[in-house]
């Protein structure tokens, strides 16, 4: 197996260790968003994602960045994740490309970003300007696909994973939804082949109930990182942190 390692702000995402614990911010307002990082910073969350589609609105990016620099210190010097999720993925913003771009780019130019989440189905130009704009300033960039309704074949999802690749990420992440204990499998068993055919490494995951052994084994099949909350959850089969961190304290 190749040994992939990516740094994330001071972390280093690696294939071959333990996975890193994410937790979400979900709040609506950039007050509670504020609180929400102070108690995800007594937790044992090592790197933090701000879910702005959560926020009910902002459209002062000046406001937005403030908010953001204001997490960023109470994190603590953990990495921050922001993802702008697009309710055709699952997320609750209707997708507008000002509003979409701006936001990252207040974030990046703030120095709050240290990685973005872009949706695999955005068109390629507003993809290619972010790619820029994050090699230019040395953030990373997270590629994501979601799909709430299922859980599509081996093969396809290998293909999906090349695809995604292709587009020169510094990771590729994937979520779905599995309505059978095969569909779990076939997430994992995607995630395996694909962590040996393509550079970047991968976070993926099978959502729900169902789904939840691959938030805990997913390292195992090359997943370098798993979403727990601390709180509110931002997807369907978080475990909290502290029982995944349990897990994790016992097992090799
Ligand atoms: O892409 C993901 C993964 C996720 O959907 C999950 O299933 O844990 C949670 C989201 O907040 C994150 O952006």
């Amino acid at each position: 197996m190749a040994q992939k390692n990516l740094q994330l702000g001071k972390l280093t995402l690696s294939n071959q260790s333990k996975p890193k614990i994410i937790a979400p911010i979900v709040a609506t307002s950039f007050a509670d968003a504020i609180k929400d990082a102070q108690v995800i910073d007594q937790s044992d969350a090592e790197i933090v994602e701000w879910r702005l589609d959560f926020l009910t609105a902002f459209t002062d990016f000046e406001q937005l960045a403030d908010a953001g620099k204001q997490i960023k210190e109470v994190i603590n010097g953990r990495p921050l994740i922001v993802t702008n999720r697009t309710n055709v993925e699952g997320g609750n913003r209707e997708y507008q490309e000002r509003e979409y771009q701006e936001s990252y780019i207040a974030l990046i130019n703030a120095n709050v970003a240290d990685a973005i989440d872009v949706e695999f189905s955005r068109e390629d130009d507003v993809y290619n300007e972010l790619l820029q704009i994050c090699t230019d300033a040395n953030i990373v960039l997270i590629l994501s696909h979601h799909d709430f309704d299922e859980t599509p074949d081996k093969n396809e999802l290998i293909f999906l994973f090349a695809q995604m690749a292709k587009k020169k990420p510094s990771i590729v992440k994937v979520a779905l939804t599995p309505h059978s204990r095969e569909d779990v499998m076939t997430l994992m068993d995607a995630t395996l082949a694909a962590d040996n055919q393509i550079d970047q490494p991968i976070i993926s995951m099978s959502m729900g109930l169902l789904g939840q052994i691959s938030r805990i084994a997913g390292a195992t099949f090359g997943s370098v990182a798993t979403f727990a909350s601390v709180g509110d959850a931002s997807a369907p089969g978080q475990m909290s942190v502290g029982t995944l961190k349990e897990i994790f304290g016992s097992v090799g």
